[in-house]
């Protein structure tokens, strides 16, 4: 079994805030990442596949389609926009590190469970928020 990588950049702001909570709890809670008109990060994703090499093509899987899966159907919806407001698959969420990835999992894999070669399973999803943190989903 082999690991395929893909590694996208994007930028985005957000706003960590809960609606249900006082301003003062939100503070205690998100800090600054609580602020009014959001703040803004330049994004890294990391998707990871698996597979086996199909020995006709020497490929598990086209990294090409890999890219353009992922454009298509994530970075076009989130690059420069405000993942509060812009994003219909984030609608009604806090858009934290966690709840980003979870989201992205979930749209990713139903799009690679649609694709005819059954060899190829999500493997792994990681947001990097900040140079120094990310959050990151694994198949369990
Ligand atoms: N569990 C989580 N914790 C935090 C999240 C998150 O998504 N999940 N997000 C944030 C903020 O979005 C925040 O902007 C990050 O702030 P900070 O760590 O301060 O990062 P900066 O790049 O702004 O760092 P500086 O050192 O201030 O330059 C917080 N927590």
């Amino acid at each position: 079994m082999l690991i395929l990588k893909g590694l996208f950049s994007f930028c985005a702001s957000h706003r960590l805030y809960n609606p249900t909570f006082s301003d003062d709890k939100n503070k205690l809670i998100f800090g600054k990442c609580a602020g009014k008109n959001g703040h803004g990060h330049n994004f890294k994703m990391e998707v990871e596949i698996t597979g086996n090499v199909d020995p006709e093509t020497g490929m598990v899987f086209n990294l090409t389609t890999l890219k353009e899966l992922v454009n298509q159907n994530i970075i076009e919806d989130v690059d420069h926009k405000h993942l509060n407001f812009d994003v219909p698959w984030l609608e009604g969420k806090i858009p934290t590190t966690e709840v980003f990835v979870e989201a992205v999992w979930e749209r990713l894999e139903k799009l690679i469970q649609k694709i005819d070669n059954k060899n190829v399973k999500l493997h792994s999803v990681t947001i990097w928020e900040t140079e120094t943190h990310a959050v990151q989903k694994t198949r369990d």
